[in-house]
C-alpha cells in the first residue's frame, strides 16, 4: 500500500495495537477462506450437472445439493466471523490512534500559536478518523481476498483449459492498473474533502464563540456568508470524491464483465467444436466447461470487491494522515535544561517586602491541605512542602519571535515566599510563568523546582506540584462540582473546602449548574472559581497566578486577593500583576524591566 500510514508512525501504532489485541489479519484471513469455498460449489455443481446429463441419479443429486448447501452456511458463518474480528481489531486500532493523536495534542503548549484550531482537531478525531473503521475492517481483508482468491481460480481454470486461464489473466491486470490511476486522484480528492471538512468546523467553531463580537459589530450576513462558501467549497470536493467512487467502479464492472463474455463465448465456441483447442490436447466437458463459467465471475468477484471499497482506502488513508498530523510539528511543552556559565549578571530589582517569606501552619484550616514537609531544601518525594523556584542564566524568546525577553535571568524564589512580578505591560512576566511551569522551552539556563530540574523526565511530576490561576479561566458547561474536580476525582467534602478556600460557597449554592464560556458568574466569580480548582489540588506547592486580578473592579479585586493568599497561606506564590494592593501583599516585588531582562 502506498503512502504514509503503513510507513509512518500509525502504521507501527496500527501493528502494535492489532498485534495485542483482535488481529486483523485473522479476520481477513477467515473471510478469504470463505470466499476459497466456491471452488468445492462449484465443483459439486458441476458435478451435478454431468449427473445430470448422464443418468440423472436422483439421490446423488440431492446429496450434492446437501453438501453444497452445507458449504453455503459455512461460507457465510466463516464470512460473517471475518468482517466480526475485523471490525472489532479496526475499532480497537482506531481507539488507540485516537488516544496518541489527543495525548500528542495535549502535550503541545497552549502557547504555542501554530496549534490546529479546536475545531478543525475535533472534526478530525471525532469525524473525519471514522473513516479508518472501513479502511481497516473492509478495504484491509479485501486486500488479502485479492492476492489470494482470484489466483486459486486462475490455477483450478488453468487445470481445464489454458485458453480460458489466459482471457481471464489478460483480463485482470488492467483492472489494477486503472484503479491505481484512478486512486491516486482519489486520495488527493479525500484530502482535499477531509481538509475542507476541517477547516469548516474550525471556522464554524470559532465564530461560535465570538458570536457576540460578530454580533457587536454587525458582521452576522458577512459571516453566514463566507459559511455558505465553505459548504459549497465543501460541497464540490464532496461531489468530486463520489464521482471517483462512480467512476472506479464503472471502470471495474467493465473489465470484469468483459473477462467473464469472453471465457463464456470461448467456452460456447470450444463446446461446439469451433474453438478445439485450449484445453491441453483435450476437449472439455459440459461438466468442465460449466466449472469453468461458475469460476470465472467469482474470479472477478475480489476485484469487484476492491472497487466497492477502493473510496475507503482513500479517505481512510487521508484520515490517517490527518490525525497524525494533529501531533507534529508542535512546539514543545517541556523545558529543557542546558548549562551556560554564570555572567554574574542581576537579573531582577527586587523590593523586600517582608524580611523573610511566611508560609503559614494555618493554611490548613480547611482541613484539606496536606502536612507540611520540612523546610528548606525540599525534594519532591518529601510530602507537600512548600517547593523553592530557582532559575538561573535563562535565555528565552518565543518561538518564531526576534524579541529576546530574557538574557542571562536570574531569580531565586524560596520555598513558600509570596512573590509579584511587576513591571510593564509586555515586559514577560506570563512568559516567566509560562516558563516556570513548563510551557516553553528556554534557549540556555537552568530551572529547578524544589531542587528538581525542570527537564523532560521531571516535567509531568513537577507540573502535579503546581497550580495554575490564569486571567481568564475557561468555565465548562456543567455542574460547579466538576468545574472544581475537572475529573480528578476527590469527594463532595473537598470541593466544599476548595470552594471555603475561594470563598464561593454562597454563591455555588445558588446554581446547580453553569452555562457554557462561565454563564451564569461573573468575572470575579469565575476567577475565584479558578482558584478553588486549585485548592483542590492538595498537591500543589506552587501557585502561579497571571494577572487574577485584571479587569476586576477594586472590591471584586479584593475578595479575589483575599482567596488567592489563603489559597497560598504555606504554599510558594508567584503572582504576575499591575495590581499594586496584591503586590504590597507579597513578601517581595521583583520588577521586571527593560534593563533587568537584558533586551536591548
Ligand atoms: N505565544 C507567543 N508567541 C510569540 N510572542 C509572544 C507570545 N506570547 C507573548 N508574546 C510576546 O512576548 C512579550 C511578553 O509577553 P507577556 O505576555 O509575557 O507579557 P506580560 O508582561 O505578561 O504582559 P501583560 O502585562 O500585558 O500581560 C510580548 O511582546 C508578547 O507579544
Amino acid at each position: 500500500m502506498p503512502g504514509r500510514a503503513e510507513g509512518g508512525a500509525l502504521g507501527d501504532s496500527i501493528k502494535t495495537a492489532t498485534s495485542r489485541k483482535s488481529s486483523p489479519r485473522a479476520g481477513a484471513a477467515l473471510q478469504a477462506v470463505a470466499a476459497l469455498l466456491w471452488l468445492p460449489q462449484a465443483g459439486l455443481l458441476a458435478y451435478a450437472l454431468g449427473i445430470i446429463m448422464n443418468d440423472g441419479a436422483m439421490r446423488r443429486i440431492i446429496l450434492i445439493a446437501a453438501a453444497v448447501f452445507g458449504f453455503g452456511i459455512l461460507r457465510a458463518a466463516l464470512d460473517a466471523a471475518g468482517s466480526r474480528i475485523a471490525f472489532k481489531a479496526a475499532r480497537q486500532t482506531l481507539g488507540l490512534m485516537r488516544e496518541r493523536a489527543v495525548a500528542a495534542l495535549g502535550s503541545r503548549s497552549p502557547l504555542d500559536s501554530g496549534r490546529p484550531a479546536s475545531g478543525m482537531a475535533a472534526s478530525v478525531i471525532a469525524e473525519q478518523a471514522e473513516a479508518i473503521i472501513p479502511y481497516l475492517a473492509r478495504f484491509q481483508p479485501v486486500r488479502l481476498r485479492v492476492t489470494v482468491v482470484p489466483l486459486v481460480f486462475l490455477a483450478a481454470v488453468l487445470w481445464f483449459s489454458w485458453v480460458a486461464a489466459l482471457v481471464l489473466l489478460l483480463a485482470a491486470p488492467l483492472i489494477p492498473v486503472f484503479m491505481a490511476l484512478i486512486g491516486w486522484r482519489a486520495k488527493a480528492a479525500s484530502e482535499a474533502q477531509l481538509a475542507e471538512l476541517g477547516g469548516m468546523n474550525g471556522f464554524l467553531l470559532d465564530r461560535l464563540r465570538g458570536l457576540a463580537t460578530i454580533r457587536a459589530f454587525d458582521a452576522v450576513d458577512l459571516t453566514a456568508r463566507r459559511l455558505r462558501d465553505n459548504a459549497e467549497g465543501l460541497r464540490k470536493r464532496t461531489m468530486a470524491v463520489l464521482r471517483i467512487a462512480f467512476l472506479s467502479s464503472a471502470v471495474l464492472e467493465l473489465f470484469s464483465a468483459l473477462g467473464v463474455a469472453m471465457v463464456a463465448v470461448y467456452i460456447g465456441f470450444h463446446l461446439l467444436g469451433s474453438l478445439d483447442f485450449g484445453a491441453w490436447g483435450d476437449k472439455l466437458s459440459l461438466s468442465d466447461g460449466f466449472f469453468i463459467l461458475l469460476l470465472a465471475p467469482a474470479f472477478f468477484e475480489p476485484l469487484r470487491d476492491l472497487s466497492a471499497v477502493w473510496h475507503d482506502r482513500a479517505s481512510g488513508e487521508a484520515a490517517m494522515k490527518a490525525l497524525e498530523a494533529l501531533g507534529e510539528d508542535g512546539a514543545p511543552l517541556i523545558y529543557a535544561s542546558r548549562s551556560i556559565p554564570l555572567a554574574g549578571r542581576a537579573g531582577v530589582g527586587v523590593v523586600q517586602n517582608r524580611a523573610q517569606p511566611s508560609p503559614s501552619p494555618s493554611a490548613r484550616s480547611a482541613g484539606t491541605f496536606p502536612a507540611r514537609g520540612k523546610e528548606g531544601a525540599a525534594r519532591l518525594d518529601e510530602g507537600y512542602a512548600p517547593l523553592a523556584v530557582e532559575l538561573s542564566n535563562l535565555r528565552f524568546r518565543h518561538a518564531g519571535s526576534d524579541n529576546l525577553l530574557f538574557d542571562d535571568f536570574n531569580l531565586s524564589i524560596a520555598p513558600g515566599e509570596h512573590i509579584a512580578l511587576f513591571g510593564p505591560s509586555g515586559c514577560g512576566k506570563s512568559s516567566l510563568l509560562a516558563l516556570m511551569a513548563g510551557l516553553v522551552t528556554a534557549e540556555e539556563g537552568h530551572l529547578t523546582i524544589g531542587n528538581v530540574p525542570l527537564l523532560p523526565d521531571t516535567a509531568a511530576e513537577l507540573r502535579e506540584r503546581m497550580a495554575w490561576v490564569g486571567q481568564k479561566p475557561h468555565v465548562f458547561a456543567g455542574s460547579v462540582e466538576t468545574n472544581v474536580t475537572l475529573g480528578r476525582g476527590g469527594s463532595k467534602a473537598q470541593v466544599q473546602a476548595a470552594l471555603e478556600v475561594a470563598a464561593l460557597t454562597d454563591v455555588i449554592e445558588a446554581r446547580a449548574s453553569l452555562g457554557e464560556n462561565g454563564i451564569g458568574l461573573s468575572g470575579g466569580e469565575a476567577l475565584r472559581l479558578a482558584i478553588a480548582r486549585a485548592a483542590f489540588n492538595t498537591q500543589a506547592a506552587i501557585i502561579l497566578a497571571d494577572e487574577p486580578t485584571a479587569h476586576l473592579d477594586e472590591q471584586t479585586a479584593a475578595k479575589v486577593n483575599e482567596s488567592l493568599l489563603t489559597l497560598a497561606q504555606g504554599r510558594t506564590l508567584i503572582v504576575a500583576t499591575h495590581d499594586q494592593a496584591l503586590a504590597a501583599r507579597m513578601d517581595r516585588i521583583v520588577r521586571l524591566d527593560f534593563e533587568n531582562t537584558g533586551r536591548a
